[in-house]
């Protein structure tokens, strides 16, 4: 790759483009704020529909704003017979995000409000969003594995509920717990590759479904969201605890980009990671099947090697990729997992371009080829160009 020119800040590294009140990733003491609140604090206080509710709102819910807030995203979680009769039509073939921003596409089609762009319509539709998006992804699980899908239970938890459709059984606190904290820890991230994408259709005075499908293809690139699935190919790649080392070398010989290490912003370390790890690792204690003591230990060979070959500290798609497969979900349900829960940053953002608008336009500068004559066209084309027939 050739090095920029003075002034030119190649995938906009080090760039401010804009204030936000939403969130902040402080590199110099890897920690991550929601509103001011740090992430690990509510990671272990509070539950994924309160930190939802604080992302769009600005604020936690009192009790009685909860109640409301989940009666709410309750009532909206099923899917009518049209959207579950698309999502049946498309390929087998096709990854899971491709079924998720077909549907967000469908949903925005089928909205008559879908161009209202006042706050209340963008509450509204945030929550509708965040209520089907996991039945979209329970469903396409289902249907890959030739199963029927379950209809949410309204008795039941964001988080529970996502495990009832998927499997149709609830699995024990802890590991709802460990699921739950997943999406509190993926739930929103600043200026990120996904919500920059929806900042910039948003910034256009485009609607909130054009938005946040553009994100979802953001997100599933393996640079971004999509690593959280590469990380689990990467462990089933290396198999044995043992290889991890050796195999590295190899990788690292090859130019391979290991998956799920290193980030943009954070240098030495993602805040998220150490409260991922944690619960990754009474997880893993609680399953105690071979294989999940194997990958543990596959998993923790690979973090060392890492570090101490490169340096490169894991991000939170490495333990939460490896946490989604113990929690016997398919890999590649894994970034529409992470979708479920950034959904939430994302229409949070998405109001605040609104709020503050301006379109996002930057420069470029040329170094194409020289401005130059263009040639006359050959006679046969110039023919053609004139509506002669071909033959
Ligand atoms: C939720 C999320 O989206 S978190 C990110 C998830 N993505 C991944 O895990 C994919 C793997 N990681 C990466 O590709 C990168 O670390 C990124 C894309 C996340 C960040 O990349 P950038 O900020 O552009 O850093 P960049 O790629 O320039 O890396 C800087 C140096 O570290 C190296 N490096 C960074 N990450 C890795 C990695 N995962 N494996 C190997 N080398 C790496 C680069 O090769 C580069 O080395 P060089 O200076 O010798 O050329
Ligand atoms: O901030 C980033 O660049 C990527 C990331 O970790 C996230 O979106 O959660």
């Amino acid at each position: 790759m050739t090095t920029p020119a003075p002034g030119i800040h190649r995938g906009l590294a080090g760039v401010v483009v804009d204030t936000t009140e939403i969130s902040t990733v402080i590199q110099e003491t890897n920690s991550l704020t929601y509103r001011g609140y740090p992430v690990q604090d509510l990671a272990a206080r509070r539950s994924f529909e309160e930190v939802a509710y604080l992302l769009r709102y600005g604020e936690l819910p009192d009790a009685a704003q909860l109640t409301a807030f989940q009666a709410r995203e309750r009532a909206l979680r099923p899917l009518d017979r049209t959207t579950l009769e698309l999502l049946t039509r498309l390929p087998g073939t096709c990854h899971p995000m491709d079924v998720l921003r077909t549907a967000v596409s469908f949903f925005g089609a089928e909205d008559p409000t879908e161009d209202d762009g006042s706050p209340a319509a963008h509450h509204a539709k945030s929550l509708t969003l965040l209520a089907r998006l996991p039945t979209v992804v329970a469903a396409d699980q289902r249907r890959r594995r030739d199963l029927p899908p379950i209809p949410p239970d309204p008795a039941l938890g964001y988080a529970e509920n996502f495990f009832h459709m998927c499997f149709g059984s609830v699995p024990d606190p802890e590991v709802v717990r460990c699921f739950e904290i997943s999406l509190i820890l993926y739930a929103e991230h600043s200026f990120n590759a996904s919500t920059f994408t929806a900042r910039v259709v948003t910034s256009t005075l485009s609607d909130l479904y054009s938005a946040v499908t553009a994100a979802i293809g953001a997100l599933k690139g393996p640079l971004h969201g999509g690593a959280n699935e590469a990380v689990m190919h990467m462990l089933h790649e290396i198999g044995d605890p043992a290889r991890a080392g050796a195999w590295l070398a190899e990788a690292l010989a090859a130019k391979r980009k290991i998956m799920g290490f290193g980030h943009r912003v954070y240098r030495h370390g993602d805040s998220r990671v150490p409260i991922m790890q944690e619960a990754l690792d009474r997880l893993v204690a609680r399953t105690a099947t071979p294989e999940a003591t194997r990958l543990a230990a596959l998993h923790t060979a690979l973090r060392e090697a890492v570090l101490t070959r490169r340096g490169i500290h894991p991000n939170l798609d490495y333990p939460a990729g490896l946490a989604y497969h113990l929690m016997g979900f398919d890999i590649p349900a894994f970034t529409p997992i992470f979708v479920m829960s950034r959904i939430t940053g994302w229409t949070a953002h998405i109001t605040e371009q609104l709020g503050h608008n301006a379109l996002i336009r930057p420069l470029a500068s040329y170094d194409g080829r020289g401005q130059r004559p263009v040639p006359e066209p050959a006679p046969r084309a110039r023919q053609r160009g004139a509506g002669a027939p071909d033959a």
